[in-house]
């Protein structure tokens, strides 16, 4: 997840490759507690890892049903009959999805439960599920405040006979949870006659009540409804496992992905974890999308995407049906040849912010015409690449803004787009963009490099890293290749002269070095301390000038450049590995600074160190890094050259980003 103020997308072309999406929770957890009350093991593909779906998990494996988790399949063997096991404690965490059907499930089963949750779950209502429960016979005490969490099953002595002649009255316009756990767990009373449920009120979400009734039907249980205010559990229903079950991805997500295909050149991208039959509401997105142009092909669990008609053709669509996804589509707009209308989306304007206002605003800062009224937005295509802005979209706290406008990085003017506060994604999708670049391919040119080279102890390394972290940019410390290589040359026996020159080279050349979390591995090994000594600063300086040792090197440093950036430190970034760089700077200190600066560094890691010696040391390194025949320490030409002597660190990064950031499109456009 990228946790940086904004995070600029560079200008994408094409993108290619599968994506495999979170899988739903509501999904997860209907389908973990179906197959809890069925007969037989039901294996569960794709089930979403998360708190929620951890504890109802918990609940299952505590009442006694099997629980195998192996890798992306969790087995469970249903209780089919069986008595649960009673006198239970179930901690249910904040998960919703949870306590309401487990309560309507363990009522109807029998038995002594208490049921709680962390505080917030004991503030969220439940009184209206209880309330239908106890119409039916069923004993539950509130062990806190009325109507809410924690709950007592009371029902030791077995199940009370049910009242099961009169049909059963439930709030519909509170939550339609609260239908739902009842439409999961009354099959289990329905042996002997129909069971009917009345939902009183307006049912709201009906869509999370269709997801509810295609489960059930997986689970052999079909359930017949009358507009949506009465339905029936036809008599002699029972939980049959489907055997396996492929939890879909969410169908809401899949738009930024299906939009990809149909923006993007190239082969186009597979979803993977919702297809065509999909039961959420979201999935008719690719209708839509399919009418702007999209080649949209899809199987049981997967969607093929790529584009067809390009330009993009505009639509005039009413939205109702798919209010989230259709955000998605007011961005593809961009790229018709005619005005798009989306209509019937009043409920954007109470969502995580006002969607029809931000939308228009952000869509007119990248240079488009928008009309907005109560409920509509109409967004008419730019007529010429010309006519596109560079534009630092602000996201408004809203994940969905987020995503769907880094679909404008796509843009024919080749500009970038600034995306303001990425982290709120993680509503959804914390991986969203790192996905996003997963599939884009982009031309290397396009992936911009910010090179900070210097001699040592100029405080490259500390500065190159804080810009990095600071823009969301991926970081190289080509230093560190050398120590490696001198590391693994001594550890092969081989002495670094220009004797070994080209063994040496062979071994950098297959150098099997990894980076991960901060740690520096070669092999198995954790190099990170041993590169870190001055004899090991040393003999990488002998490495380094090794001509065929550099060039061995040259490969492994150009595979750093991936999306969306990179900051490199070394001596010859802007020289010779990133010649195109669009910013180099070198970075230097006076001697006796860096010497100082190395000392403090080295006492604060316990190593005990003589500040006349490093400063002897440095020098002679400098001496070396910059008379070499290859790629001799300088600044490059069209090097910003930065002495940081009397500067904090703060002020050479803080000097380092203005740089960077004055040249960015999005700061040209604002200054005009
Ligand atoms: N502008 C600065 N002012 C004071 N100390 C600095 C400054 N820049 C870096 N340092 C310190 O100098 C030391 C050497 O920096 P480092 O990044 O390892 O240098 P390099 O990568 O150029 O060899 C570090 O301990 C760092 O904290
Ligand atoms: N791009 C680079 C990076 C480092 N090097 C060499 O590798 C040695 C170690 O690099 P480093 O950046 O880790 O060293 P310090 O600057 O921290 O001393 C340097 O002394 C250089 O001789 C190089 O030649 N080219």
């Amino acid at each position: 997840m990228y946790r940086t103020a904004f995070l600029d997308l560079p200008p994408l072309q094409q993108a290619h490759g599968t994506v495999q999406l979170p899988g739903s929770k509501s999904i997860s957890n209907r389908v973990l507690l179906l197959a809890a009350l069925s007969e037989g093991t039901t294996e569960v593909y794709d089930l979403l890892d998360s708190d929620d779906t951890q504890v109802m998990l918990e609940a299952l494996r505590a009442l006694g049903c099997g629980v195998e988790q192996a890798g992306a399949v969790v087995r469970i063997t249903g209780l089919g009959g069986r008595t649960p096991h009673g006198g239970l404690d179930l901690f249910l965490g904040n998960a919703g999805t949870a306590m309401r059907p487990l309560t309507a499930a363990l009522a109807l089963l029998g038995g002594e439960y208490r049921l709680s949750g962390i505080p917030r779950m004991h503030e969220r209502p439940i009184g209206d599920l209880v309330d239908a429960l106890r119409q039916l016979g069923c004993q539950i005490e509130y062990l806190g405040t009325p109507g809410y969490p924690p709950l007592r099953i009371a029902q030791a002595a077995g199940l009370p006979s049910l009242a099961l002649g009169q049909p059963i009255a439930v709030r519909g316009d509170v939550s339609s949870q609260f239908l739902t756990a009842l439409l999961l767990a009354l099959p289990l009373a329905s042996q002997s006659q129909d069971i009917v449920i009345e939902v009183v009120g307006e049912l709201i979400s009906k869509p999370y009540i269709v997801i509810t009734l295609e489960l059930l039907a997986r689970f052999g249980i079909a359930v017949r409804h009358e507009q949506w205010q009465r339905f029936t559990i036809p008599r002699g229903s029972r939980y049959r496992s489907p055997g396996s079950v492929h939890v879909e991805a969410d169908a809401s997500s899949a738009s930024y992905f299906v939009a990809l295909g149909a923006i993007a050149a190239h082969e186009g991208v597979r979803i993977q974890g919702v297809g065509l039959d999909s039961i959420q509401g979201d999935i008719r997105f690719t209708e839509a999308a399919r009418a702007m142009g999209a080649v949209v092909e899809g199987g049981p669990n997967w969607l093929q995407v790529r584009r067809g008609r390009w330009p993009l053709q505009g639509i005039d669509l009413d939205c109702n049906h798919i209010p989230d996804a259709a955000m998605t589509l007011a961005v593809m707009a961009l790229y018709a040849d005619s005005p798009t209308t989306l209509r019937n989306i009043a409920s954007w304007r109470v969502k995580e912010t006002d969607r029809i206002a931000a939308m228009a605003c952000e869509l007119r800062k990248l240079g488009a015409t928008v009309e907005e009224g109560a409920d509509f937005i109409r967004v008419f295509p730019l007529p010429a690449a010309a006519d596109w802005r560079a534009a630092s979209i602000h996201t408004y706290d809203d994940h969905r803004v987020a995503m769907c406008f880094s679909l404008a990085a796509f843009n024919p003017a080749g500009l970038p787009v600034r995306i303001e506060d990425p982290r709120c994604v993680a509503k959804t999708f914390p991986d969203y963009f790192e996905t996003l670049f997963s599939l884009v391919r982009t031309p290397l040119p396009q992936i911009p490099v910010i090179c900070i080279d210097g001699p040592t102890a100029s405080g490259k390394g500390t500065v190159a890293a804080a810009v990095a972290e600071r823009l969301g940019y991926g970081f190289l410390d080509s230093g560190a290749m050398y120590r490696i290589t001198a590391l693994a040359a001594l550890r092969a026996g081989l002495a670094i002269d220009a004797a070994h020159e080209h063994d040496i080279a062979a071994l950098a050349r297959t150098l099997p070095v990894r980076f991960a979390e901060g740690r520096i591995y070669l092999g198995g090994d954790d190099v990170s301390d041993a590169i870190r000594t001055e004899e090991a600063g040393m003999n990488a300086s002998r490495v380094s000038a090794l001509p065929a040792v550099r060039l061995a090197l040259v490969d492994l440093q150009h595979a750093f450049r991936r999306l969306p950036g990179l900051v490199a430190d070394g001596r010859d970034m802007g020289t010779v590995i990133f010649p195109d760089a669009p910013l180099k700077v070198y970075l230097t200190a006076s001697a006796t600074q860096r010497a100082e600066r190395r000392y403090k560094q080295l006492i604060s890691k316990g190593i005990s160190a003589n500040i006349d010696d490093l400063r002897a040391d440095l020098e002679a390194r400098d001496t070396r890094d910059s008379t070499r025949v290859v790629a001799p320490l300088k600044p490059a030409q069209d090097a910003l050259v930065l002495d940081n002597s009397s500067l904090t660190i703060e002020q050479a990064v803080q000097q380092v980003l203005d740089w960077w950031l004055e040249r960015q499109p999005v700061a040209v456009a604002v200054k005009g």
